[in-house]
């Protein structure tokens, strides 16, 4: 006897599809192993297929069939009918036909495949086929759309993997099929991908255009380009960048608020488009900018290309004062090409002059060793560009004991090269890339990575204070150069390393451009939100001067600390003007804050830490000092400290960041402020 529920399917079927149903018995096994054999839901059908009757005929419909066989094959329009039937209805209900199948498999995972086929032969091979071998009335067909529908997700319109429904891997490829005809003949609707074109590729390579153009591979210029990438993703990026490397901040650690240390890493320009899609770098040279462009202005490159932008940021840096006559024994220290040309004539001199009293010279002094160096500074105590003669004295012994360091085994051969930042050096395409392009400086800690030695004995370092180079004379005997100097003496040489500090690179964009307005250091003068005069164009870094009204414990020196925070600011203040905001001014700007690190110390700078911008007199220093191990310098103005010089790992940095910053008054402290047994960042705390 069937039960009730077996006939009411058996009727469902046999009255809404007019599929014939010939004999039965009942069966008890599992309801979903075979659906097609168990349309009526534990009734096994002698011949327990369903079918039309027209297909009937062509059947041997009163033969005993295995539930196993599939070499009838369903037609597509048999299909069709049975999704829409009650039969199917009560097997899958609204559910996809796969999520009631379970996967066998050994072990806690599935394997990442699944099977390549359940039927060999016109015969099923496993005892668990995947869901559409298992009923043979599914036939992935373009036209059996509610099927093919099963398998799209409904939030990406993809067809659903196998690790998701189990397909064995022919009826997957089979389903691909299906899909990509029905959406081909216009049966499967789907949302057409987004493609973003890539306009520029229409454009002649000549010519080229981006809401933003940054002109400058250095470390302002990067800086400007990554704010721009994460500000406007939406917006194309062009970055004109002279040196096939570009410069970028990396290992950034905020030691206080304002103090940020980072390396400098020289960097292929595709890993600046890996980092940042929407910016591409044009290995060219800016030569010209015209404003008046017909999409906001027109740069013209050493190559002849055209890039018209929408809001230009000029990060073109600075190149070395040429302070001394053009020599080819002269040498200047500026890009890595600067650097190998410095290390190859280090390798055969026996004597250096270093010229120049700023950051470079001070760390060249520290960097040449088997050689004689003689370094004329025209102050009577070293590194004045960046410290006091205290400093200065406290660091001088490091200074000499550096140069006396005897050479490793006696005198070692010249050392290539000690590390190179990953550089790969493109070979440019022919009329790409401008001869003889100055590329973008060298980062803060370059010298580490280059080995500049000659090989002569260790030689004490020998300093003429108070003088400069006179002139040049030519060679004698003894020396292929020699220079005279102020204080009258004649000094022979190999070489002459000149070091006296930078001049903007403005000359490209201030041709034809009188509108340009220039400071007196000849840097292009920018407002607080770091436009020149001419509408539209941005400066940043070492080109750039600051022309607003300064917050009272910062100005402007051109260091890498400040390229980076520039470049940054203006490439937020270009994302915001474009969507017509205006930004408050960045709080980096409040306060003057640099760390670096002279002949092995570290070397903090704070505020008006030389008495910068302070009425001479109006002001007082209070000072600590271990030989060897730190030096703390105080300016102090009514009681408030403006500014501090911090030489060593004194670890005071944030506690005077905090006096400088809230103008507390320490007078009451008097010079205990300094006290070596007052813990005074436990004070303030
Ligand atoms: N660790 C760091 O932070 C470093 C920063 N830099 C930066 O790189 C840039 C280039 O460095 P650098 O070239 O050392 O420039 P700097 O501006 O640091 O120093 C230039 C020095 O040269 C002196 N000078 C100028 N003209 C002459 C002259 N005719 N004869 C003799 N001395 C002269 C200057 O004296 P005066 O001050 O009297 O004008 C000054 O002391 C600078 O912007 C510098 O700040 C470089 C290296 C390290």
């Amino acid at each position: 006897m069937l039960p009730s529920a077996a006939f009411s399917k058996l009727s469902a079927i046999a009255d809404s599809t007019a599929h014939c149903v010939r004999s039965w018995s009942l069966t008890i096994g599992n309801p979903l192993k075979y659906p097609s054999s168990r349309f009526t839901a534990g009734v096994h059908q002698t011949h327990n297929r369903f079918c039309s009757t027209s297909e009937a005929a062509a059947e041997e419909e009163n033969k005993e069939r295995n539930p196993k066989d599939r070499s009838v094959k369903i037609p597509v329009e048999t299909s069709i009918r049975y999704l829409k039937s009650r039969a199917y209805q009560s097997t899958y209900g609204t559910e996809p036909v796969w999520v009631p199948y379970v996967r066998n498999f050994k072990g806690q995972w599935a394997p990442p495949k699944t099977r390549k086929t359940c039927i060999r032969k016109d015969r099923l091979v496993t005892n668990n086929p995947c869901p559409i071998c298992r009923d043979e009335y599914l036939v992935l067909h373009e036209t059996n759309v509610d099927l093919l529908k099963q398998f799209i997700s409904p939030h990406s319109g993809d067809v659903l993997d196998t690790s998701k429904t189990n397909l064995c891997r022919r009826q997957f490829d089979n389903l691909m099929i299906a899909v990509l005809r029905a959406r081909d003949q216009g049966l499967l609707t789907y949302d057409v991908p987004f493609r973003h074109y890539e306009y520029e590729h229409y454009r002649p390579k000549s010519e080229r255009h981006a809401a933003f153009v940054v002109v400058g591979g250095g470390i302002a210029g990067v800086s400007c380009a990554e704010a721009l990438a994460v500000l406007r993703p939406e917006a194309n990026v062009i970055l004109v960048s002279a040196s096939p490397l570009i410069k970028a901040a990396t290992n950034v650690q905020p030691l206080t608020k304002y103090l940020v240390q980072f390396d400098v890493e020289e960097q292929a320009a595709s890993e600046l488009t890996r980092r940042c899609p929407t910016v591409r770098v044009l290995h060219d040279a800016a030569v010209s900018m015209r404003p008046d462009g017909p999409d906001g202005g027109v740069l013209v490159t050493a190559s002849g290309r055209r890039v018209s932008y929408g809001r230009l940021c000029v990060c073109a840096g600075a190149r070395p004062k040429p302070t001394l006559t053009d020599h080819p024994l002269v040498l200047t220290v500026r890009d890595t090409e600067s650097v190998r040309a410095l290390q190859a004539r280090v390798a055969g001199a026996r004597r250096v002059l270093v010229v120049g009293n700023g950051g470079i010279a001070t760390e060249l002094v520290h960097k040449v060793r088997a050689v004689e160096v003689v370094w004329v500074v025209r102050h009577d105590h070293i590194s004045a560009a960046f410290v006091d003669a205290g400093a200065a004295e406290f660091l001088l012994p490091a200074a000499e004991e550096a140069q006396a360091e005897p050479a490793a085994d006696g005198a070692d051969p010249p050392k290539p090269l000690l590390k190179r930042m990953r550089y790969t050096e493109a070979p440019a395409a022919a009329g790409e890339a401008p001869e003889g392009l100055v590329g973008a400086a060298l980062g803060p800690d370059w010298h580490a990575r280059w080995e500049l030695r000659g090989t002569e004995a260790a030689r004490p370092l020998r300093i003429e204070y108070g003088c400069e180079v006179a002139r040049l004379l030519p060679g004698d005997d003894q020396w292929p150069l020699r220079a005279e100097l102020t204080n009258g003496q004649v000094l022979g040489a190999d070489l002459v390393v000149s070091a006296t500090g930078v001049v903007p690179n403005v000359e490209a964009f201030t041709a034809g451009n009188p509108a340009l307005r220039l400071a007196d250091d000849g840097g292009i003068l920018v407002d607080e939100q770091m436009r020149t005069a001419v509408a539209g164009v941005y400066a940043a870094g070492d080109v750039c001067s600051a022309g607003w009204a300064q917050a009272k414990h910062w100005f402007q020196m051109r260091l890498w600390t400040q390229a980076r925070q520039m470049g940054t600011y203006a490439g937020r203040c270009m994302a915001a003007h474009a969507v017509g905001e205006e930004l408050l001014q960045d709080f980096c700007f409040e306060m003057f804050s640099h760390v670096t690190r002279f002949f092995d110390h570290k070397v903090v700078l704070l505020g008006l830490h030389s008495g910068q911008k302070l009425d001479d007199g109006d002001w007082e220093v209070l000072l600590r000092a271990v030989k060897g191990k730190e030096y703390v310098k105080l300016v102090l103005q009514h009681g408030r400290v403006q500014g501090a010089v911090l030489v060593g790992d004194t670890d005071l940095e944030e506690t005077f960041e905090n006096l400088i910053l809230d103008q507390v008054d320490v007078s009451h402290l008097g010079d205990d402020l300094l006290h070596p047994h007052v813990d005074i960042e436990d004070y303030f705390d």
